[in-house]
Order: structure tokens, then sequence, then C-alpha cells
């Protein structure tokens, strides 16, 4: 089966009560369109993963970001192909995380976790996002 390498973002930041939030995005189109994500996309070729991630969020969000440590990688077999996903903890540097390609956003509190419907490959990594998140705070 076709091997499709992404990276993503977990975005965190705290909110007026100091709480960590994390920003999560819905998919504007394709097969997936409606589901919910970290923003990210392919590695193109000799790229490293955490270049990858910082050109895929100028070009999706138009922000700059630092990308720290590595959550976990996802590996998910889709109908079509086979996803191996690193997701990374990020923090913003500096923008104001314009759409450009995504339908909407939310950020999203640990007990907010679960409502949005993500996509599947993203269900296993939001349960580390959401412990990780304890321990941050
Ligand atoms: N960015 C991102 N992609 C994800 C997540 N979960 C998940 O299954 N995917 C899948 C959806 C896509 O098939 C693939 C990401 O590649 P992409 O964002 O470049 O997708 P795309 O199909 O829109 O690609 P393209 O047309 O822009 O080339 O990984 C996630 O949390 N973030």
């Amino acid at each position: 089966m076709k091997v499709i390498r992404v990276v993503a973002a977990v975005i965190k930041a705290a909110n007026e009560q100091g709480e960590p939030m994390i920003f999560a995005t819905q998919r504007g189109y394709g097969d997936l369109k409606g589901g919910w994500e970290f923003p990210g996309g392919k590695i193109e070729e000799g790229e490293t993963p955490k270049e990858a991630l910082k050109r895929e969020i100028m070009e999706e969000l138009d922000t700059e970001i630092k990308v720290g440590k590595l959550i976990d990688t996802i590996e998910y077999d889709y109908p079509a192909f086979h996803l191996s996903m690193d997701c990374f903890w990020c923090e913003i540097v500096k923008g104001e995380l314009v759409l450009k390609e995504h339908e909407a956003a939310r950020w999203l509190t640990r007990e907010q976790l679960g409502e949005v419907e993500w996509l599947p490959a993203d269900v296993t990594l939001i349960e580390k996002v959401g412990d990780e998140m304890i321990q941050h705070s």
C-alpha cells in the first residue's frame, strides 16, 4: 500500500485562566472534508519533518511556529493509503493563525477535546494529547 508521510502541529497556548488549549482545524476539501485535524501536511523530498511542519503552517495559517517535542508517530491504514504522521507540540512565534485553507478552527481545552469529530487517524493521538495537557498545566 502507498505510504504517505505527514507532519502535524499541536499548537498550544494558555487561555485567560491559564489553562492549556490546543488549536484544531476543520478540513475544507477532499475525501475527509469536514473532519477535524491538526494543521500540517505531507513532507516533501529533502525536508526534515520539522522543516516541513514550519513550511505547512506558514502556508496554511500565515503563522511562524516553534516546533517542540514529538508527541507520537501515528500509523493508520486508510482504504487508499497508509498514513505515517509525526505529531509535534508547537508554539506560535509570530502570526494570527489566518485560515487560508481550512473551513473552521477552534481552541480546545482538555475538557473540550471530545466536542469535535476528529479524523479517524487522530483518535488515538487525542488521548495522548489530553494526558499531556494535564501534565503540562
Ligand atoms: N494535516 C493533517 N493531516 C491528517 C491528520 N489526520 C489525518 O488522517 N490526516 C491525513 C489527511 C490527508 O490524507 C493527509 C494530509 O496530507 P495533506 O494535508 O497534504 O492532504 P491533502 O490530501 O489535502 O493533500 P494535497 O491535496 O494538499 O496534496 O493526512 C491531521 O491531524 N493533520
